[in-house]
């Protein structure tokens, strides 16, 4: 459905006016701040006939009081009227929340709404109660409409033809102007299915509003759905049958989804946070490389393939008289060593190979997809690199190291702990030969 260019959108307070404008049901009139008549709909002159023949843009709201106290009270003094009229101007000046009354010419019940305008002037909205007043069972209804006039849910209900019946102020007021001030033309389009239709219409495409476009001629909705205006409050709309028309309720949740948002966004931290320490745990904080924990679990991993067919190896790494480097160029240069052989060697390894340091002077090594003489080229590969490593250690003197490396193959169903050990003597084996070599088990 193509969308509708929203570049002229209407004010608020314009749109209010243009939906009652449409609404068969209720009169509108519009005053600005001086009290003279603006606007006005068709149902205006039809709930106040007195006034009909004079209505024009100006007219002040007395002019339309005078009349209809002339009418009702024809024995009365001009000063009596002109009281009337004074106390008539003072209520529609404080009028503040909903009043249902009788016309004092025993005709229609109304409920009239006043909806103050950022000018200084006011909407005031007439809807022709006299139906439900005048239906005895209808008590309890109105009991019942009395209270949803305060609560804070917005109501609308639409009659068995889909025409506006009732709808309270919070939902006019407040609710509805979030979702109409996208809503360019309301003037033609009346009905609940017109009203849903023209919604799809305009917010088709964003898949929250798609549901609704969904809704077979802008029927009921089937299941409550909680959607987002453009003013960015969020709505959570239930409708259920009502005497063969649809009652819609309004829920405005903007606070609660705010929280929850806020609650997912602590939950994020708080897993990230997570992550963090169960990094932290598992790594070396001076090489960066994985510490004993992790490589335990790699192992274990390594261990679990290798009895099911994979080929992988260890192998034990050892710098050569560390304790010399230690003692000549002082423990942090000692530390500088190990962290530079470390990177050294995790160059030279395959990507898939595992290096971690498990403590002091020592690397371990998962060397994948490797048997023994495999493991062994790759041990020696080590060697050269770290042999040809050069470290600043004084001034005029570089720091030459070497490693002892022991290898052995993880045997199916075997033992990696054992594997690991033999790695170790390997290592040793390798150390008494000499040094800055590779030793192999079994
Ligand atoms: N700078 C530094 N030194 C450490 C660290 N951990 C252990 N060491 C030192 O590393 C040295 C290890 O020495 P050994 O393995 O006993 O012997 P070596 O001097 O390496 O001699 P060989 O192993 O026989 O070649 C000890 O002096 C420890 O104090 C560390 O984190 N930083």
């Amino acid at each position: 459905m193509p969308r509708r260019p929203k570049t002229s959108r209407p004010e608020p307070a314009d749109v209010a006016a243009q939906l009652l404008l449409c609404h068969g049901a209720s009169a509108l009139c519009v005053y600005d701040a001086q009290d003279r008549i603006t606007r006005w709909n068709a149902r205006y002159p039809e709930f106040f006939p007195e006034v009909a023949p004079l209505l024009t843009v100006g007219l002040h709201f007395v002019e339309t009081v005078r009349p209809f106290l002339r009418l009702q009270h024809p024995d009365a003094s001009a000063q009596e009227i002109e009281e009337g009229v004074a106390a008539a101007l003072r209520r529609h000046r404080a009028l503040e929340g909903p009043v249902r009354y009788q016309r004092a010419d025993g005709g229609r019940w109304l409920e009239l709404r006043m909806f103050p305008q950022p000018d200084g002037g006011r909407i005031k909205i007439w809807n022709d109660v006299t139906a439900e007043q005048q239906a005895g069972a209808a008590a309890g209804d109105r009991g019942m409409l009395e209270l949803l006039t305060v609560a804070h849910v917005g109501l609308i209900v639409h009659d068995v033809q889909g025409r506006l019946l009732y709808s309270n102020a919070r939902y006019f007021s407040e609710m509805f102007l979030h979702v109409l001030t996208a809503l360019p033309d309301v003037r033609t389009r009346g009905t609940h299915a017109a009203f849903w239709r023209q919604f799809a219409e305009i917010f088709g495409g964003d898949p929250a509003y798609e549901a609704l476009c969904g809704l077979p001629g802008g029927g009921r909705l089937p299941r409550p759905v909680t959607l987002q205006a453009r003013t960015g409050h969020w709505f959570r709309i239930a409708e259920e049958d009502w005497r063969g028309g649809v009652a819609s309720v309004w829920t405005d949740v903007t606070d609660l989804m705010q929280r929850g948002q806020a609650l997912q966004a602590a939950y994020g931290e708080v897993m990230a946070l997570n992550a963090q320490l169960r990094d932290r745990a598992e790594t070396d904080s001076l090489t960066g490389l994985p510490n004993r924990r992790h490589f335990e679990s790699v192992l274990s991993r390594a261990q679990r393939a290798v009895d099911e067919g994979a080929r992988h190896a260890v192998a034990v790494v050892d710098i050569d008289r560390f304790k010399s480097i230690n003692d000549r160029f002082g423990h942090d240069v000692g530390d500088r060593v190990l962290t530079e052989v470390g990177r050294c060697m995790r160059t030279a390894l395959l990507p898939g190979d595992v290096l971690a340091r498990p403590g002091g002077d020592e690397f371990a090594i998962v060397l994948q997809d490797a048997g023994l003489d495999e493991a062994a080229a790759r041990a020696r590969t080590l060697c050269a690199e770290v042999e040809r490593l050069s470290l600043p250690g004084t001034a005029d003197q570089a720091i030459r190291t070497s490693v002892s490396v022991g290898v052995a193959a993880l045997r199916a169903l075997g033992d990696p702990a054992e594997t690991m050990r033999e790695a170790d003597l390997a290592m040793f084996e390798a150390k008494k030969a000499g040094r800055n070599r590779v030793g192999v088990a079994g």
